[in-house]
């Protein structure tokens, strides 16, 4: 007998026994999904044989028709799920059914709280699969055979759990003749009522009807004399059958959608909105594309896996076809179909297809759409959206030229309007709202949203009651760099450059101001010697009205919030020095110009707690401390 051929136990990884812990203790009220997943599987599992058979027909070792089966025995309390798809090898088995390698698994778990209903909506996004088995059964075992390999090649997985989670599983060597997988679930005491033709069925028509392949189970027939339902010989068909993006939209309930979007999406929640559209013409191709209504735990690697499926003709091709659709609309799942590709279309083809980009376009114009008519008609679940995936969307800004304007529009902000963090107002909302005279879209970044909110350099915009947005999220400043202008109107920050209220400043303040200027101009030079090579300029503002002094940046230069994000990033932003501005009707500055002793440390105090206002770090704190000290003594003499 070969080594293997004895049972030979094995350990889960640590990831794998804690995510079994919490199937069993937190998706038992969500029980019935198990089946749907196994389902799901099942059919990927058909796919991959499809695909892989394209150009390898002995795969399907004489048999192409790709079928589930959906079985159980009552005297066994044993539910059935089998398919003749791909199949496992030994080592696929072992990688697949022990260990978890998705991105976001350590996110995933340090998010659990130990709250049944908070884990299982974690559970649900970070995708159940195969595991969910263990909700409904305390032994699972998995008979399964790569299709290619020799019927002694078969392999036998099963793990038994009490109460708790298991730690380790048994592997073993099995003949078996048919390819593919079948996979018994003991069920537990508690769930016994599902071992059942009727219930059995009616769940493979709630959320399995639009798998593409056949769903079999045995006929049943009431028997007169045992007074139940008797399984016969012959099969029928429990579920549709067919590829449901085919089929006309009319003909499709919002409830098969839906259905369908958990399949595709290895969602456990419900979309937030699709769109379904054939295109016909030089390129003709069928899209259903589906935005999700909770961000997955990968959302934040660029490369994690894309959500679109690539079939030809139906036949499915490829998972994670990320040619589909760009970077920043990687939260979208779905299918696209198309009529014209060659069926052996392989990733390398794809990234030189033209065919593809012009997918790729259409793709796109059909999800900024969805959102556009999303955030006109429905706006609250414009706002859900918007939390979940706005910072992804953002990166459209910089990365997709053609469709900059569509993007700009679907942003939302935060600004003193509401002054709250809600992300709410639209470039479009902003511009609505603009005061008489008013030119330009008035923003200011800053690290926090509570650093923007309070920053110096709004004080004159809030006397003024004029609007400025409240940018705080890291991807703003990259936003930001790629938008100049909107609508006309061109995008200003607050901290750059001299105050030019254009059209918002009367002639009487302009003066005012110009004589402010010469009236400072001796202290203005003081400060200047003072500071030295820290400062650019040192110049007098009317930007402020509460507080003393204020930095900002030359119209050129790079903002200061960017250049501290880029140092953290460990990156080299360009050496820029800030401006130092005073307000001349702060009554610290005033009394600075009769200031003799003490006037080093002085400017040297404002300039630091100006930096520290507007979000900036100290180089040397002690220091600060020890000045601000020296001038509160100062004062009591
Ligand atoms: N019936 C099957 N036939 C062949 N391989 C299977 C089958 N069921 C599961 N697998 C393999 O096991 C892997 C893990 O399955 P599991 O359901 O845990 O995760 P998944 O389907 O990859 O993702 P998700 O958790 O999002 O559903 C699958 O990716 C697949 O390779």
């Amino acid at each position: 007998m070969s080594e293997a051929s004895t049972a030979e136990k094995m350990n889960f990884q640590t990831e794998v026994k804690q995510l079994l812990h919490l199937m069993i203790h937190s998706l038992y009220s969500n029980r019935e999904i198990f089946l749907r997943e196994l389902i799901s599987n099942a059919s990927d599992a058909c796919d991959k044989l499809r695909f892989e058979a394209l150009d390898k027909a002995e795969l399907f070792e004489g048999d192409g028709e790709l079928r589930i089966r959906v079985d159980y025995d009552e005297s066994a309390a044993t539910v059935t799920v089998s398919d003749n798809g791909i199949g496992m090898s030994r080592d696929e088995v072992i990688t697949n059914l022990g260990t978890i390698a998705k991105s976001g698994t350590r996110e995933f778990f340090s998010q659990l709280t130990g709250d049944q209903k908070k884990d299982a909506n974690l559970i649900g996004q970070f995708g159940v699969g195969f595991y969910s088995a263990f909700i409904v059964a305390d032994k699972v075992s998995v008979n399964t055979r790569r299709a290619g390999l020799a019927a002694d090649q078969g392999v036998r997985w099963t793990c038994s759990m009490g109460e708790d989670a298991a730690g380790e599983y048994t592997i073993e060597s099995i003949d078996k003749a048919g390819r593919g997988t079948e996979i018994t679930l003991h069920l537990r005491e508690d769930a016994r009522d599902l071992v059942n033709g009727w219930q059995l069925r009616q769940l493979i028509r709630k959320y399995s009807d639009h798998i593409i392949q056949p769903i079999l189970m045995k006929k049943e027939a009431w028997d007169e004399e045992a007074k139940a339902q008797v399984k016969g010989d012959e099969d029928e068909t429990v579920n549709q059958a067919n590829a449901l993006w085919t089929r006309p939209r009319n003909e499709i309930t919002d409830e098969e959608y839906k259905a369908f979007y958990k399949h595709v999406g290895h969602d456990f929640a419900e979309p937030l909105a699709w769109v379904h559209a054939k295109v016909e013409g030089r390129h003709e191709y069928t899209q259903l594309l589906y935005v999700p209504e909770n961000a997955p735990f990968d959302l934040w690697d660029r490369n994690a896996r894309h959500g679109i499926k690539l079939y030809v003709k139906r036949v499915f091709i490829m998972d994670d076809a990320e040619k589909l659709l760009p970077t920043y609309l990687r939260f979208v799942r779905g299918v696209v179909d198309s009529a014209d590709l060659p069926l052996n279309v392989s990733r390398e083809i794809l990234q030189e297809s033209k065919d593809i980009d012009t997918i790729r376009a259409g793709c796109t114009k059909k999800v900024l759409g969805m959102l556009e008519d999303m955030a006109t008609n429905a706006a609250e679940k414009y706002a859900t959206f918007w939390q979940a995936f706005g910072n992804v969307l953002k990166e459209g800004v910089g990365e997709d030229f053609a469709n900059k304007d569509k993007i700009a529009g679907l942003l939302r902000f935060a600004s003193t309007e509401a002054d709250t963090p809600d992300q709410t107002v639209s470039l479009a909302d902003y511009i609505g709202r603009m005061k008489a005279g008013q030119e330009k879209i008035y923003f200011v970044t800053a690290e926090s949203f509570n650093a923007a909110k309070n920053s110096p350099h709004l004080e004159v915009f809030r006397k003024k009651g004029i609007e400025v947005l409240l940018l705080s999220d890291r991807v703003d400043e990259w936003v930001i760099g790629y938008l100049n202008e909107f609508d006309g109107k061109p995008l200003q920050s607050v901290a750059k450059g001299g105050l030019d209220l254009g059209g918002l400043e009367d002639e009487e303040e302009k003066k005012a101001a110009e004589q402010m200027a010469d009236e400072f101009k001796a202290l203005v030079e003081r400060f200047k010697t003072s500071l030295g090579e820290r400062v650019k300029d040192v110049r007098v503002t009317n930007r402020l009205t509460d507080s003393p002094a204020c930095l900002v940046t030359d119209d050129q230069d790079m903002g200061m919030n960017l250049a501290r994000i880029l140092k953290a990033a460990g990156q080299s932003a360009p050496e820029s020095k800030p401006i130092l501005e005073i307000n001349p009707e702060h009554p610290v500055v005033r009394r600075l110009a009769d200031e003799q002793t003490h006037f080093d440390d002085w400017a040297t105090v404002l300039y630091d707690q100006a930096l520290l206002a507007e979000g900036g770090t100290l180089d040397d704190p002690a220091t600060f401390v020890k000045q601000v000290n020296g001038l509160m003594l100062a004062m009591q003499h």
